[in-house]
């Protein structure tokens, strides 16, 4: 593929500049081998309505569902919670709190008393006329603040969490997310004392002893308050809460402070990989089962709530210490559904960075996904028609990819049909993907943000990597890179196309002015991903520095909420340095002002090469005395240098400068990435 960069686009000061390569093109014959089918079982759980049959294990997608009624529920069959679900006998909900939730002591023995999951797990409160789950839903529906906080997603402290423990004003978290459930009390099918349990704590392991398989995040949606935030001084600070003991004393019990990290990290992780539920094959005299409760029931038929179904589907073959990249990552799917929705997760593993597209071609739905040029296809014969609109998301932090497909027919399938995962191959050419214009909206004087969405299907590029476009102009064929800038960049948040570009226009330029030209509707081809930005390489950095100048800025973009929404190991800090020549060439400059505002571990530092008299930041070009006074030279010596890194992107002697100045303050080559071009 000839490049035919136009020089004196090129020769503009400020423009972006990512390294184009090709993946290498070697080809393997790795067979990845789905799980092969397991044995179903089959649990009763007692309610006072009805008993409820789950399935502890449902094979995969290649032998279906066999259910042994047709209205027994599905439920989440993968070994996971640590303690099985046994009726009536759990030893282990003999605590109401577990011991690795801070408690009062007083509270403590109150609750051991309230007739609560200790002595029946299955015990099922009569609700309150309207307050079905119907009722909750509509609440939920009905504009109301359930969140108390105004609706706005905050990290919240644990020592925040425990002072929300009363029953006016009740907070709780699970895996990592901390929820108000005031307004839920009345709703709770097992009772407002029973729910109280978890008020104030982080109520994970509790809630999973009780109902791993109730779908909390989709009841409490409306309900977030924000993300955990647990740090080691939280943790002291909360054990001082609940702990009467003085620091010394605890200093000499460690275990309790790495205890309550170590949980809390765990049930972060948790959040980011499927929750895995484990049945207890007890009961087996009823494996023909008997149709799920009532409250199950509305479940299921409610549109927007998942089903809870999440299973290994199928896996391939586990990369080991010693294959350096010559042989695929690991990877493995899963599925989940509504009565509308049918969602394919597939999991690529931390940090793997995966792209990918799904479509949905002759009726199947194809999956490809791309892991450090690794190619692999997840071919899905749906057991019932699926249409699109598709919509893909990538987690960047757990490498998990989520393919959301519409069903035709609004109902509960048995099974997702029968699955197909193709053996890996190195990508031995980019994709070329042909799209249409379907958003136009402008960023700055001479920059648009051009939202494409590909002619079937849908798209995501690995973060730190771009595409190229291709446009024949004159009989030639005229291409240039862009990293796309992600959702929520520039003023139009509201469009969906998953490929959105900010091109700048230079009036001389081969095929800037024909791209912001583009009317909505026009087609355009694109291909890709190109790259070799490694995300691996911030496993374990927690300060970054981003260096960019002009449309250098966008594979910035990515990063920089890669890292503030990153959770393990947690972002201390994010320092952006935007050169620029003149303010209004400063491109999503509310959108960084916006983020300061919101997330103070971000600082963006605008640089002016050619400002004007009233401009009262930085002026200047990149240099020592600049780096060193706003980075701090001290910054790179403090010898926990895997902690730090940089990325620069701009024009190429900008960036080299940078990475010159970068390792005269101390800052070691391997920690730092430059886009260059
Ligand atoms: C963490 C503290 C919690 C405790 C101790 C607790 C306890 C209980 C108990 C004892 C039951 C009755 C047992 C049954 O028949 O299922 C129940 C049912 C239920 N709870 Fe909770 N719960 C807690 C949190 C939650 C949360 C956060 C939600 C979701 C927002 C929730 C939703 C439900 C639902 C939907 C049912 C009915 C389940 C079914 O029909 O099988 N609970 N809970």
């Amino acid at each position: 593929m000839s490049n035919t960069r136009d020089k004196k686009e090129e020769s503009n000061d400020l423009k972006n500049n990512s390294l184009q390569i090709a993946l290498p093109t070697v080809l393997c014959n790795d067979e990845s081998t789905p799980d092969k089918p397991n044995v179903s079982k089959t649990i009763s759980l007692q309610s006072s309505e009805s008993k409820l049959s789950l399935p502890s294990n449902l094979g995969t997608p290649t032998s279906p569902l066999r259910l042994s009624s047709p209205l027994s529920l599905p439920t989440s069959p993968i070994p996971f919670v640590k303690t099985s679900l046994q009726v009536g006998s759990n030893k282990s909900l003999a605590n109401p709190r577990l011991s690795s939730s801070p408690v009062k002591p007083t509270q403590q023995s109150t609750n051991m008393n309230s007739g609560s999951a200790t002595g029946n797990p299955r015990n099922k409160c009569a609700l309150q006329p309207g307050h079905s789950l119907m009722d909750w839903i509509r609440l939920g529906n009905s504009g109301k603040d359930l969140t108390g906080v105004g609706g706005r997603i905050r990290p919240v402290h644990p020592s925040e969490l425990a002072t929300h423990n009363k029953k006016n004003d009740a907070w709780l978290a699970i895996r990592g997310r901390v929820y108000n459930i005031t307004h839920y009390l009345p709703y709770h099918p097992g009772g407002p004392e029973e729910l109280m349990r978890g008020a104030g704590i982080d109520a994970t392991d509790l809630f999973d002893k009780v109902h791993p398989w109730v779908n909390y995040d989709s009841l409490l949606a409306k309900c977030l308050v924000g993300p955990l935030r647990f740090d080691r001084p939280d943790a002291e600070e909360l054990i001082s809460t609940f702990n009467s003991s003085t620091k010394s004393e605890r200093l000499r019990e460690p275990s309790k402070a790495h205890e309550l990290v170590r949980k809390s990290m765990e049930n972060l992780a948790n959040c980011i990989t499927p929750v895995r539920k484990k049945m207890s094959n007890k009961n087996e005299e009823n494996a023909k089962g008997s149709p799920p409760s009532k409250i199950m029931q509305s479940l299921i038929h409610s549109s927007e709530l998942p089903v809870s179904i999440s299973r290994k589907a199928g896996s391939s073959t586990l990369r080991t210490d010693k294959d350096n990249g010559n042989t695929p990552p690991s990877l493995r799917f899963d599925w989940i559904q509504t009565s509308t929705k049918l969602t394919i997760s597939v999991y690529t593993g931390y940090l793997a960075n995966p792209g990918g597209c799904a479509r949905i071609t002759e009726g199947d739905l194809i999956i490809e996904v791309v892991t450090n040029g690794w190619l692999r296809t997840i071919k899905l014969v749906p057991e019932d028609a699926l249409q699109e609109p598709l919509q893909l998301r990538v987690f960047a932090e757990s490498g998990k990819i989520e393919v959301i497909a519409q069903k035709a027919e609004l109902k509960i399938w048995k099974s997702c049909g029968d699955t197909n995962l193709s053996t890996a191959s190195k990508m031995t050419a980019p994709r070329t993907l042909e799209c249409r214009v379907e958003s136009i909206s402008s960023v700055t004087q001479d920059t648009m943000l051009l939202a494409l969405a590909p002619r079937s299907g849908t798209v995501a590029v690995p973060l730190g990597h771009h595409v190229r476009v291709h446009k024949t102009l004159s009989g030639s064929e005229c291409i240039r890179s862009y990293t796309p800038v992600g959702d929520n960049w520039g003023s139009s948040s509201d469009v969906s196309a998953p490929i959105r570009l900010a091109i700048k226009r230079y009036e001389s330029g081969a095929l800037s002015p024909t791209l912001t030209s583009l009317k909505i509707g026009d087609p355009i081809t694109v291909s890709g991903p190109y790259g070799n930005f490694e995300l691996h390489k911030l496993k374990t950095v927690t300060t970054m520095f981003l260096i960019a100048a002009g449309t250098g800025i966008t594979p910035m973009l990515g990063l920089l909420k890669f890292m503030l929404s990153r959770s393990n190991p947690r972002c201390e800090r994010v320092t952006l340095l935007f050169f620029n020549k003149t303010e209004d060439d400063i491109l999503f400059r509310a959108n960084f002002e916006e983020m300061m505002n919101q997330d103070d571990r971000l600082n963006v530092v605008h640089i002016l090469s050619n400002a004007n008299s009233t401009w009262v930041g930085h002026k200047g070009r990149i240099s020592k005395e600049l780096l060193s006074e706003i980075l701090g030279e001290a910054t790179f010596r403090s010898g926990d240098e895997c902690s730090h890194f940089a990325c620069l992107c701009g024009p190429t002697e900008f960036t080299h400068a940078g990475i010159d100045l970068l390792k005269n303050l101390g800052m070691k080559e391997m920690y730092i990435h430059a886009f260059i071009g």
